[in-house]
């Protein structure tokens, strides 16, 4: 897994436990996501559909770096299911898992469309060499 993004726990992402808002991180990965797939399928018009259980295991505090890493579990034909680990950078636990996010490519009527793709790209393979 590819931890692409690293974010900042600052003092207005804190629940009142002191502690990482759920909320916040959960609008975090939801962000990954949706650029993660924007940029795999080539399309901005892309919308999360589902995502699966979330399981907290730890939590991140003021001051903390935190990891959120993104994989592909699998293509389908409008849809691609991401997997997502996000990470504390400074204690090392796992945050959080979720096992399934499933982001739907849209077509210009706003309704699913075929993505074409099957498997993971990199954007440096794309550019001419
Ligand atoms: C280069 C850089 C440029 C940058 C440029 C800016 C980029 C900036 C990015 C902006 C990105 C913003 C995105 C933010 C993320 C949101 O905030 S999205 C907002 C929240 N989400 C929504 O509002 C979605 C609302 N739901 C819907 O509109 C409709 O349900 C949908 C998503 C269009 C799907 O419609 P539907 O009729 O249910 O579709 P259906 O054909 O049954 O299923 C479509 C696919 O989903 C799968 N699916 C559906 N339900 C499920 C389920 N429960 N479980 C598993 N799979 C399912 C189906 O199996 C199917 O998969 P495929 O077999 O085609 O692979």
């Amino acid at each position: 897994m590819r931890f692409h993004t690293r974010k900042w726990v600052k003092p207005e992402d804190l629940n009142p436990n002191g502690s990482l808002f759920g909320g916040r991180l959960l609008a975090w990965i939801d962000e990954e996501a949706a650029l993660y797939t924007t940029i795999q399928l080539e399309n901005s018009k892309v919308v999360t559909k589902y995502i699966s259980e979330i399981n907290f295991m730890a939590s991140a505090r003021q001051g903390d770096i935190v990891e959120i890493g993104i994989d592909v579990k699998k293509f389908g034909t409008s849809s691609l299911t991401l997997i997502c680990e996000v990470r504390n950078k400074m204690t090392r636990e796992t945050i959080l898992t979720v096992d399934n996010i499933i982001m739907v490519n849209l077509g210009a009527d706003g309704t699913p469309s075929p993505h074409g793709k099957t498997k993971i790209e990199f954007v440096r393979d794309r550019l001419p060499s």
